[in-house]
C-alpha cells in the first residue's frame, strides 16, 4: 500500500519521481524525460552496474546531489531485454500530461511494469517458449497453483502436495513465481526460478474465486470443475492481481480456464525430463534434444504448442489417438502445401493477446492482415478432417484491417503514417494540407508576383520565422498595404500577409493534429478488434495445432516412424525401436548405423536386468524405450517398426550421477534420494529406468542396495522396470523372480580389443570389458596391462572363495516375541470392570506376590 511520504524538501521533479518510486520500492523505475528514460539514486547505481551505463549527478534535491543515469527512448527495448534476462522487474513512467498544461513537472504515470513472467513484447519473448507466470499459495504441505502466459490467455489451476511440487515446476518451467511474502513455500524457494514476493492478503481463496469468475465472465467455477480448489483460488487471486498490476489494465483476452490434475497427466518428474534430455541436454543446451529433433514447426506458435504437448502427456489416450489420426490424414493428403502456407503465418496468438492489452504495434496488425488474407489457401491445403470453423474467422476483421491500416505502416503509431488514406476524411484533409503545401506556396508566389509586379518576389519557409514573402530592398516601394513586416535583412525585407498567416497556422498544426487523429483512430481500430478477440484467439490456437501436427507428420515420414497402438492391458512391446536423437546424431556425423532393438514387457515380464560392457548401449536402449512411450503418449508416431502400449501413468528415471553440488548433495545421496522417490511413487503402470543404481558407494553396499531395490520393484511395485547394472551378481535375479528376465548388449572381443554390436540379446552378459573400454579411451598401455593383471588376480580369488550366498533370500524374520511373564499373564487375566473393590485389593496382593517370586 502506498504510504504518503513528505517529499516537500525536494525539487518538484524529484518529489514527483519519489512519489512514483514509493509504489515500486523493489522495481527499477524508468522515468521518462523527453528523449530519455532516467533512473535515479540507487536505481541509477544498479543500472550502472547491470547495464554498464554512465552515471552522473545533476543538481541537487533536498540538499543532496541527484545521482542519475539514462537510456535513450529508442533503445528501451534492448535495455529491457537485458534487465529482464537478469531477473529484474522494471516499471516505466511515461509523461501523460500536456507539456505546460500546469505548473510544475508534466504529469507522469507508471503505465507498464515489465517482469520476467509478464513480458508481452514480441522482441523480449523467446519465439518458441511461453513466459509462464506462476503463483503458488501454500497451507502446510499442500499447495495451490495458478498460472498464466499473458500472451496465450488461458489460466491453469492445480493443487498438489509438497512432494509433487518439483514435478509441477519442471513441467511449467515458469519465468517467474509469485509467493506469499509471509509464507514462502520451501519447495519453490529451493528451485531455481525467479521469485517475486507478494503481500499476504492477495493470496485469498474467496477473493480469488470472485476474481476468477469475473475474469471468465461466469457466475461460478463449477462449469470448469474448479469450484473446490480453494488453495488454487488463493493462488489465482494473487496471479490476476499481479498480471493486471503489471499491464496497468484488465486482461480482456484471458477467457478460459483449465484445471489440471496430476492424476490426468503422465508423471514426468524433473529427473526424467533431465535424463531423457527432452528440452535441454544434460549440459544445459537446447540441442540436440528430443524437442529440437521433433520441432520442425514453421511458426513460434506451433513450436510452443508442441513443447506444451511434450511436457504434458496425458494418461488418457483419446487426445493422442486423435493426433495419430490427424498425422495419418496429413500423410495421406500431403502436408507440404500446408507447411508452405504456415511459413508466412504471423504469430496470431501473441498478437491477439497484444491487441487485448492494447500494446499491439501497426506491423503486427499488418501481419495478422496478411495471415487472414492467406487463409483461403491455407484452408485449402488442410485435410478436410482437420478443418474447423476457427479457420473461417469473421470477414469484417480483415476488411477493417485492409481499410484502416496502411500497406506499410510506420513502426509506432506516434510516428504517423499508420492509418491508410481514405479511411478517415478528417485525417485525409489534414494530410492533404501537408502534402499540398508546396503547391499552395508556388501558387501564392505566382499570384503575388502578378498582383505586385515584383518579379523576383519569393514565398519561403524557415523553421525559426515560419512562412514569409521576401522582397529585395530595391522593390520594397511596390509592397501593398496588407503586407506586414516580419524581418529586415541587409538586402531584403520579409513580410507576412493575412492569407499566408492563415495558411501557416493550418499547416503547422495540421501535422500535429494529423498525428493526434491517427492515434485516436488507431485506438478505435483496437476497440473494434477487441470485439473480435475470441475468433482471433481461436484461429491462433488452431494454426498452432496444425503446425505442430504437420511437424509431427513430417518427422514421421522423414525419420521413418510408425503409428503406435494403444491397448488396455499391461504391455510395452516395441519392435526395432531406435533412440531418435542418437540415431540422428550418428546419421549426421556419418558414423555407424544405429542398431534397432526390440523390447517386450507385459504382465508376465515386468523387469529386465540389462548387462553388458560400458559403451555397449544400455543407457541408450533404456532411454529409447522411455522416449517411444512418451512420443506415443503425446500423439506422435514413434521411432520403431511397431509399438504396442498399455496404460502408463509415469516415467521414472534414475540415470547417471551428476553431483548436485548446489544443493550440497553427494552423488550417492542424490542417487538414493531419487531412488527413494521412485520407489514411493511408482505403480504397476509406471515405466522405471534404473541405470547402475548403487554404484556411488562401496561394492557390497551398492550390490546389496541394488538387489533390494530390484526386489522391491519386482515384488511390490511391479512397475515395468529396465534395470541396467554392472553387478554380475544381479544376473542371478531372474532365476528367483518369475517376472524378471536377463538381457545384455552384445560385444565381441577381437584380440585385446572390443567391438560393440549394440544389439540386445536374451541372457546375461558374459563379462564387462571395462579394461578394454579404458584402453579404447586412451589410458596408457602400462596402466591397462596392470589393470588386466589385477583383474585376473581378483577373478581367480573370487572363484576360489566361491561361497555363493543368496543375495535375494527373504530378509531374516524378526526375532519371535518372548513368552509372556507370569506377571503379564496374571495382569492379562484381570478384567478391572468386573472386580469389586475388595476383589481388586486381593488381585493387587496377588500380583505383588508373583512379582516377588
Ligand atoms: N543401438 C545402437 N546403435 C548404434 N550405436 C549405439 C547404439 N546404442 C548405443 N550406441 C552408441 O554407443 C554409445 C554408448 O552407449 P550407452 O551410453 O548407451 O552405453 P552404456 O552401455 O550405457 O555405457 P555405460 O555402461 O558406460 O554407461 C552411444 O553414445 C552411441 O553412440
Amino acid at each position: 500500500m502506498t504510504q504518503t511520504a513528505d517529499f516537500s524538501a525536494h525539487t518538484p521533479m524529484m518529489a514527483q519521481y519519489l512519489g512514483l518510486k514509493a509504489d515500486f520500492p523493489d522495481t527499477l523505475l524508468l522515468y521518462r524525460m523527453g528523449d530519455f528514460y532516467e533512473v535515479f539514486y540507487d536505481d541509477a547505481r544498479k543500472c550502472h552496474a547491470l547495464l554498464d551505463i554512465t552515471i552522473t549527478t545533476r543538481g541537487q534535491s533536498a540538499g543532496q546531489p541527484v545521482v542519475m543515469a539514462g537510456v535513450p527512448v529508442h533503445s528501451l527495448e534492448s535495455y529491457l531485454a537485458k534487465l529482464i534476462k537478469l531477473g529484474e522487474a522494471v516499471a516505466i513512467a511515461e509523461q501523460v500530461g500536456e507539456v505546460g498544461a500546469s505548473k510544475g513537472p508534466v504529469e507522469r504515470k507508471v503505465v507498464r511494469v515489465v517482469t520476467p513472467g509478464t513480458i508481452t513484447d514480441t522482441e523480449l519473448l523467446a519465439d518458441k517458449q511461453d513466459a509462464v507466470l506462476l503463483s503458488v499459495s501454500g497451507q502446510g504441505r499442500r499447495h495451490g497453483l495458478a498460472w498464466l502466459s499473458l500472451t496465450q490467455g488461458e489460466i491453469g489451476l492445480a493443487e498438489c502436495s509438497d512432494a509433487e511440487l518439483p514435478g509441477w515446476l519442471a513441467r511449467l518451467m515458469p519465468a517467474e513465481i509469485l509467493v506469499n511474502r509471509e509464507q514462502q513455500p520451501a519447495g519453490v524457494m529451493r528451485a531455481r526460478f525467479p521469485v517475486t514476493n507478494r503481500p499476504s492478503w492477495q493470496f485469498d481463496g474467496a477473493l480469488g474465486q470472485r476474481k476468477l469468475c469475473e475474469q471468465l465472465g461466469v457466475a461460478n467455477l463449477q462449469g470448469f470443475n474448479a469450484h473446490e480448489l480453494t488453495l488454487a483460488h488463493a493462488a489465482g487471486s494473487a496471479l490476476l492481481a499481479f498480471a493486471e498490476h503489471t499491464q496497468g489494465r484488465a486482461l480482456a483476452h484471458v477467457r478460459s480456464l483449465r484445471v489440471q490434475r496430476a492424476s490426468d497427466l503422465m508423471d514426468l518428474p524433473p529427473a526424467t525430463q533431465r535424463n531423457l534430455e527432452l528440452i535441454q541436454t544434460l549440459r544445459g543446451e537446447s540441442s540436440p534434444t528430443l524437442f529440437s529433433l521433433i520441432d520442425t514447426c514453421k511458426t513460434g506458435m506451433g513450436s510452443r504448442m508442441l513443447r506444451q504437448w511434450l511436457l504434458h502427456p496425458k494418461r488418457e489416450r483419446g487426445e493422442a489417438i486423435a493426433r495419430h489420426n490427424a498425422i495419418a490424414a496429413l500423410q495421406a493428403e500431403g502436408f507440404e502445401l500446408l507447411r508452405d502456407a504456415l511459413k508466412s503465418v504471423s504469430d496470431v496468438e501473441r498478437i491477439s493477446a497484444r491487441i487485448a492489452l492494447r500494446q499491439v504495434r501497426p506491423r503486427e496488425l499488418t501481419g495478422i492482415r496478411a495471415t487472414l488474407q492467406a487463409l483461403p489457401q491455407l484452408r485449402a491445403a488442410t485435410p478436410a478432417a482437420l478443418r474447423d470453423d476457427s479457420l473461417n474467422p469473421p470477414g469484417d476483421i480483415v476488411e477493417l484491417l485492409e481499410r484502416a491500416i496502411a500497406a506499410e505502416p510506420a513502426l509506432l503509431p506516434r510516428d504517423g503514417g499508420v492509418i491508410a488514406d481514405g479511411f478517415d476524411a478528417d485525417l485525409d484533409e489534414l494530410r492533404s494540407i501537408q502534402q499540398n503545401c508546396d503547391g499552395f506556396l508556388l501558387d501564392l508566389e505566382t499570384r503575388e508576383r502578378a498582383r505586385t509586379g515584383i518579379t523576383n518576389l519569393r514565398v519561403q519557409f524557415n523553421r525559426v520565422h515560419g512562412f514569409y514573402i521576401e522582397v529585395t530592398q530595391g522593390q520594397v516601394d511596390k509592397v501593398p498595404m496588407d503586407y506586414q513586416r516580419r524581418q529586415t535583412l541587409k538586402n531584403a525585407e520579409r513580410y507576412i500577409t493575412p492569407e499566408l498567416k492563415a495558411f501557416e497556422d493550418k499547416a503547422l498544426s495540421a501535422n500535429e493534429r494529423a498525428l493526434a487523429r491517427e492515434k485516436l483512430l488507431y485506438e478505435q481500430v483496437i476497440d473494434a478488434l477487441l470485439t473480435r478477440l475470441a475468433p482471433l484467439t481461436a484461429l491462433g490456437r488452431t494454426l498452432a495445432g496444425l503446425d505442430a501436427l504437420a511437424a509431427l507428420a513430417e518427422r514421421a515420414i522423414t525419420l521413418n516412424w510408425c503409428r503406435p497402438e494403444f491397448v488396455p492391458h499391461p504391455c510395452l512391446e516395441i519392435e526395432a525401436g531406435r533412440h531418435p536423437v542418437v540415431q540422428a546424431r550418428l546419421a549426421e556425423t556419418g558414423g555407424a548405423e544405429f542398431m534397432p532393438n526390440d523390447c517386450k514387457l507385459d504382465a508376465r515380464t515386468r523387469l529386465l536386468v540389462i548387462t553388458g560392457p560400458n559403451m555397449g548401449g544400455k543407457s541408450t536402449f533404456m532411454r529409447q524405450v522411455a522416449l517411444i512411450a512418451l512420443l506415443a503418449a503425446i500423439g506422435s508416431y514413434v521411432p520403431a517398426t511397431s509399438a504396442r502400449l498399455g496404460p502408463m501413468d509415469a516415467i521414472h528415471t534414475r540415470i547417471g550421477a551428476a553431483d548436485d553440488l548446489a544443493n550440497a548433495q553427494s552423488t550417492f545421496m542424490l542417487e538414493m534420494t531419487e531412488g527413494a522417490a521412485i520407489l514411493h511413487s511408482a505403480t504397476d503402470q509406471s515405466l522405471v529406468l534404473m541405470d547402475e543404481i548403487g554404484r556411488g558407494t562401496s561394492t557390497f553396499d551398492g550390490l546389496a542396495l541394488a538387489s533390494a531395490i530390484a526386489s522391491h520393484l519386482h515384488d511390490k511395485t511391479r512397475a515395468f522396470t529396465l534395470f541396467a547394472t554392472h553387478y554380475f551378481e544381479l544376473t542371478e535375479f531372474p532365476a528367483k523372480h518369475p517376472l524378471a528376465q536377463n538381457w545384455h548388449v552384445s560385444a565381441v572381443e577381437s584380440g585385446e580389443d572390443i567391438v560393440f554390436l549394440h544389439e540386445l540379446q536374451a541372457g546375461p552378459a558374459s563379462r564387462s570389458y571395462g579394461v578394454q573400454v579404458a584402453k579404447l579411451a586412451g589410458m596408457p598401455a602400462s596402466l591397462v596391462r596392470q589393470a588386466r593383471a589385477t583383474l585376473e588376480a581378483l577373478e581367480a580369488r573370487q572363484n576360489a572363495e566361491d561361497d555363493q550366498f543368496d543375495l535375494f533370500a527373504a530378509p531374516p524374520a524378526p526375532p519371535p516375541l518372548p513368552e509372556p511373564s507370569g506377571l503379564v499373564a496374571a495382569l492379562d487375566a484381570i478384567d478391572p470392570d468386573a472386580l469389586s473393590p475388595r476383589e481388586a485389593l486381593e488381585a493387587l496382593y496377588k500380583l505383588k506376590k508373583i512379582a516377588k517370586a
